[in-house]
């Protein structure tokens, strides 16, 4: 099991737990709306520490990134492995016949 995988399982098992008890199951109990206002946010963020090269923040809020999508995908029930099965089957064709596709 990978990291990520790891933590959309812990992630998961936080829906419907007390919102006491853990950041996650606080985060979900407030909605998808808000899971997905976070998840911007934190996006701007690694953007922001991208754009100044500023290389360790740059780790630290792309973790952040990848945890706030999972709390995402979970409160919309989108699961890690269907994402990973959309890029599995981008695996072998080029980027561009992928732009073309989309028209
Ligand atoms: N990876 C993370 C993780 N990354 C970030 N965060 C939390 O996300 C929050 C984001 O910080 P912000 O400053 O943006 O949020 P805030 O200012 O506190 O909140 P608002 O002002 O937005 O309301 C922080 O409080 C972090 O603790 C995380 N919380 C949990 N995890 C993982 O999730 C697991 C389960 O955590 P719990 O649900 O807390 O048990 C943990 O073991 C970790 O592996």
């Amino acid at each position: 099991m990978t990291t990520l995988s790891r933590l959309a399982a812990t992630i998961e098992a936080r829906k419907g737990a007390d919102p006491d008890s853990s950041w996650t199951a606080k985060l979900l109990s407030k909605g998808p709306e808000k899971c997905a206002q976070k998840f911007g946010e934190e996006a701007i963020e690694a953007c922001m520490a991208a754009a100044k090269n500023d290389r360790a923040n740059l780790v630290y809020e792309s973790a952040d990134v990848l945890y706030h999508l999972l709390v995402m995908l979970a409160a919309r029930d989108v699961t890690l492995a269907e994402v990973l099965a959309e890029l599995e089957r981008r695996e072998g064709t080029s980027g561009l016949a992928e732009k073309a596709s989309r028209g």
